[in-house]
């Protein structure tokens, strides 16, 4: 019996670290990882001077199909992240429309994602005032989890959680046996802060990044973390933007509680001076901070206290990037396709990250912390989702595969291209100097949580 695939000579990023040897798949699993793999292989890669990274498994992903495919959909969207080396990634329930807040919409974002992801993919369910009662249902459907906004989200159909809601809906994730995921700003601070701006008549980009400060962020933190421990949820604090927020995670789950954080690329290689000269393709909320922030968050990365970095891709048409007042431009970055790109250039090459710290914030540790088995690492049994890199190539990021051009990673430098990307054992992406290669016939199943262990 002939293998499916052998990777031969590569140096696979593990969990205990990078080791050179080969590795074999069988039905769309890894079957070996050994020195030296004897068997004829019905394909056969030479992977001598590159890396085998687990394929990344990108958290948080707003891909806004049905409804807003104008913004981004499973088809550009899964395109980008399988250049960027992601083989699955968790579906966000806006900016969808309707947004996913119940069976009827679970099953509806499904079947786009079945017909049209190149890659796995899991679905988030929205928790918001509009839907407490749903939420039984949409555990039921598959969801990953349930994400809540703790301050305005910038579409009315996705409304805030306030206080009582986000405490109701933890409960019910606890006996769901679901995370629930906060966007945690203090929506007291940024209204009545922007609000003030705006009335003032500032509406630059320093206005705007001065009307969500990192208190803004803090106290959310505190809040969320506070009503997970009361409730016993376990709870997911997305796109952390300093290392206080980070700290206070660490704390909290120092003591006991099920807290854990994630920060983004975009505030890992972005400063505000960068915000100031890009302008809209680098608004986001939380905002980008200052270099000393982005150094903070790095050492925090180093130290393990950051568990999962999510791309938090979230574009918007041209349209909408567009005008005078920085308020009212769409807020939301493009890296679908950089995530890696950014944690090799910027943390492996500049500032000696492991690699195995790489694939543990990017695959190993999303998908323990959404109990998606078969994912996220290089080990037997496990999916053969792998990203195949060559660390040392530095190039110019310009072939982007999301809907719109608006991307600030457009032109950037980077050492480590992904060559190609495997799913399951199928090769869905490949570089190549004329242009990229993806495999039409490659398709993407739902990924649900498996069920709690004790
Ligand atoms: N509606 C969004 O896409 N929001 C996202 N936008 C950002 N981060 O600016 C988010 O995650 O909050
Ligand atoms: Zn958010
Ligand atoms: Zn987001």
């Amino acid at each position: 019996m002939a293998l499916d695939l052998l990777v031969r000579g590569g140096t696979l990023v593990t969990p205990h670290g990078p080791i050179r040897a080969d590795l074999a798949v069988e039905d769309g699993r890894i079957v070996s990882l050994a020195l030296d793999v004897f068997a004829p292989a019905r394909e056969e890669i030479d992977a001598r001077g590159l890396h085998v990274f687990p394929g990344v498994v990108d958290a948080h992903v707003h891909l806004n199909e049905p409804g807003r495919t104008h913004w981004e959909g499973f088809e550009t969207g899964t395109r980008a992240l399988a250049a960027g080396g992601a083989t699955s990634f968790l579906d966000m329930p806006l900016n969808s429309s309707p947004p996913l807040l119940d069976a009827r919409a679970f099953a509806e974002k499904r079947a786009h994602g079945e017909a049209k992801s190149w890659l796995d993919f899991g679905l988030w369910g929205g928790l918001t005032p509009l839907n407490l009662p749903e939420l039984d249902e949409l555990a039921a459907c598959g969801v990953i989890g349930f994400k809540a906004f703790m301050s305005h989200s910038g579409l009315d159909e996705f409304p805030a959680a306030d206080d009582v809601t986000l405490f109701e809906g933890m409960r019910a994730a606890r006996r769901a046996g679901l995370v629930v995921a906060t966007h945690a700003e203090s929506d007291a601070f940024t209204r009545t802060l922007s609000q003030v701006a705006r009335e003032q008549g500032r509406s630059g980009v320093r206005d705007y990044l001065a009307s969500r400060p990192p208190v803004t962020e803090a106290e959310a933190v505190g809040r969320a973390i506070l009503f997970a421990e009361e409730t016993g949820a376990a709870l997911h604090l997305v796109h952390l933007s300093t290392a206080r927020g980070v700290a206070l995670a660490a704390e909290a789950r120092a003591r006991g509680v099920d807290v854990t954080a994630e920060t983004c690329p975009h505030y890992l290689h972005w400063t505000e001076e960068d915000v100031e000269r890009v302008g809209a393709l680098l608004k986001c909320a939380p905002p980008i901070r200052d270099a000393g922030t982005r150094e903070a968050l790095w050492a925090a990365l180093k130290a393990g206290l950051i568990d999962t970095v999510g791309s938090d891709h979230s574009p918007a048409p041209p349209d909408l990037k567009n005008g005078e007042d920085f308020f009212a431009i769409w807020g939301g970055i493009s890296g679908a396709q950089s995530t890696l790109n950014v944690l090799l250039e910027d943390g492996y090459w500049q500032r000696d990250v492991p690699l195995e710290l790489i694939a543990a914030v990017a695959s190993l540790n999303p998908a323990r912390r959404f109990r998606l088995g078969s994912k996220g690492a290089l080990r037997l049994g496990a999916d053969a989702d792998l990203a195949l890199v060559r660390l040392d190539e530095t190039f110019t990021l310009t072939e982007l595969h999301d809907r719109h051009h608006g991307n600030p990673y457009r032109g950037q430098s980077f050492r480590g291209r992904v060559q190609a990307t495997y799913l399951r054992g199928q090769r869905v992406f490949a570089w190549a100097p004329g242009g990229a290669l993806f495999d039409e016939s490659v398709r993407g199943q739902l990924l649900r949580p498996a069920k709690e262990t004790a």
